[in-house]
């Protein structure tokens, strides 16, 4: 049953009866201050009747759901999500204007109400029943805003309005708005698509739908290291209670090691696909101060993986903490080279990189997940990389016979061939990525088959042995730029 009698309350003729009753109260009000009552008597008449007034005027309460509330302008408030989720599924068939955004699923859309649109919805039966309330979406004008929500930033922030009875005060309180979240919560699950998102500058994230095709499935590595880490990742997924009960925040940090093209990138992608997580990519280097990392990390959801790659590279880690005063440093951070040379390093310390780990993981709620990932383990501090920070270290290696046969049984199809043997025997005497491997396994041609793959990578192993041999190895290349020699290459674990 609807109560379309209320409708006009708050639609377009309630601002014009608004307007005649304000224009009408101003005119009593006038008068009444030309018969020069006392004051307080004034104000004790005003306040008796003025909340029955303005209930005979306009019967309706509301309740306004804003785009972002006191926590300021760093995230979008977790109920107006959930009022939109809610409101998206269940009162689209009312709305006669309506906005489409892309929901999980090629073909499906999620709708929302456009501005100044209007919905009515129910109290369910098991509620009472036949309740209508109604819902308003609209937008506060610049000018009403915080100026802290935007700074030069004009525009307007958008709300949701519910309109009820005084006599359903309660209902709505404590029966109908908890639903509502509820239900919200669970739509917006369903309609979940993953983010990848990257810090386009340095305090604000830009995303994309996250779709990496990469799974543990198809991750070549040891059978039993694969095992261990999808194990720990579950543990941690559904370790809520064990990380309350000992009091830990609810995180744990990966550290993945190895030369270019040992699948560190990949591992990521797979980790996020197995978790069902969203992940942030966070670019050092767009960072200017560790206060805006701190920014950044604060807008992050839980369920994410938070990624730093190549730490080594971005970031002026060794012995950073040791040689100057944290704080010294932090100031420096934030201005440019007094000489002018273009830095491009992060002005992040290594003592705001520790705050930013295990400072603020506990105050921002829990389940996030970060991953450094490195080729050169030696470059790193300890005290970044101590168990705590990062908890669980990852050595990606070369391409060993194991890993070899299982990217032949990806890439080709075949579980046995006769050259199996003799690519095993030279990836024992020669370094060769899973991603050489990988792209030698490709074919390139529609006239390519596993015999020609299989033949192509051994050509290459060979080839690789043979520069080897002459000294134009993989250990020769170019030395770095501040003169180290590159790593010690890690040994193959398979
Ligand atoms: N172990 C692996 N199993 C399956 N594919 C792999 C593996 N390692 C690498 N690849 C493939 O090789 C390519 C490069 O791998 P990836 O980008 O993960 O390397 P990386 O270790 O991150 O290198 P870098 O240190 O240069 O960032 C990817 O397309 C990936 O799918
Ligand atoms: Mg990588």
């Amino acid at each position: 049953m609807m109560e379309s009698a209320g409708a006009p309350w708050v639609g377009l003729n309630s601002g014009v009866v608004l307007s005649l009753i304000a224009v009408l109260w101003t005119v009593v009000w006038q008068n009444l201050q030309r018969l020069q009552l006392p004051q307080h008597f004034l104000k004790r008449c005003i306040g008796r009747h003025a909340r029955r007034f303005a209930a005979i005027v306009d019967p309706y309460l509301s309740v306004t759901v804003a785009e972002y509330d006191g926590g300021g302008r760093m995230r979008r408030a977790e109920a107006y999500e959930e009022v939109k989720a809610y409101l998206a599924e269940t009162t689209s068939r009312d709305a006669r204007h309506l906005r489409a955004e892309g929901a999980k699923g090629a073909d499906r859309l999620m709708l929302s109400m456009v501005d100044g649109e209007e919905v009515a919805d129910v109290l369910l039966p098991e509620e009472g029943g036949g309740t209508v309330f109604w819902w308003a979406y609209s937008k506060a004008p610049p000018q009403q805003q915080d100026w802290r929500w935007g700074g030069g930033n004009q525009e307007s922030r958008h709300y949701y309005r519910l309109f009820f009875l005084d006599r359903h005060r309660d209902v709505v309180l404590n029966t109908y708005l908890p639903r509502v979240r509820r239900e919200g919560r669970a739509v917006m699950v369903k309609n979940r698509r993953r983010k990848l998102s990257t810090n386009i500058s340095s305090h604000e994230w830009t995303h994309v739908t996250f779709e990496h095709p990469k799974t543990f499935a198809t991750l070549a590595m040891d059978p039993a290291k694969k095992k261990e880490i999808v194990d720990d990742l579950d543990t941690f997924k559904n370790g809520k209670d064990y990380y309350a009960r000992v009091g830990k925040a609810w995180k744990r940090g990966y550290l993945l090691h190895g030369p270019p093209g040992t699948g560190k990138s990949a591992m990521i992608a797979a980790m996020a696909n197995h978790l069902d997580y969203d992940v942030y990519d966070i670019e050092l280097t767009s960072v200017h101060s560790n206060t805006e990392l701190r920014k950044l990390f604060i807008q992050t959801k839980s369920k994410s993986i938070i990624v730093i790659e190549d730490i080594d590279c971005s970031l002026d880690l060794t012995g950073a903490r040791g040689k100057k005063k944290d704080s010294e440093q932090d100031n420096k951070a934030a201005k440019a080279d007094s000489d002018g040379k273009k830095d491009t390093r992060s002005k992040v310390t290594l003592s705001g990189l520790l705050n930013f780990i295990d400072g603020l993981w506990s105050a921002c709620g829990g389940e996030r997940i970060i991953v450094f990932t490195t080729n050169h383990l030696e470059k790193l501090d300890p005290a970044l990389i101590r168990r705590g920070r990062m908890d669980k270290h990852i050595e990606m290696s070369y391409c060993g016979a194991p890993a070899f046969e299982f990217l032949a049984s990806t890439y080709l199809g075949v579980q046995e061939h006769e050259l199996f043997a003799t690519v095993g025997t030279l990836l024992q005497e020669v370094d060769m990525t899973p991603a050489d491997v990988a792209e030698n396994l490709t074919p390139k041609s529609i006239d390519d088959d596993a015999d020609s793959c299989l033949r192509g990578l051994v050509a290459a192993l060979e080839k690789a042995k043979e520069d080897k041999a002459n000294g134009r190895g993989k250990d020769q290349q170019p030395e770095e730029e501040d003169g180290g020699a590159v790593a010690a290459l890690p040994g193959k674990s398979e």
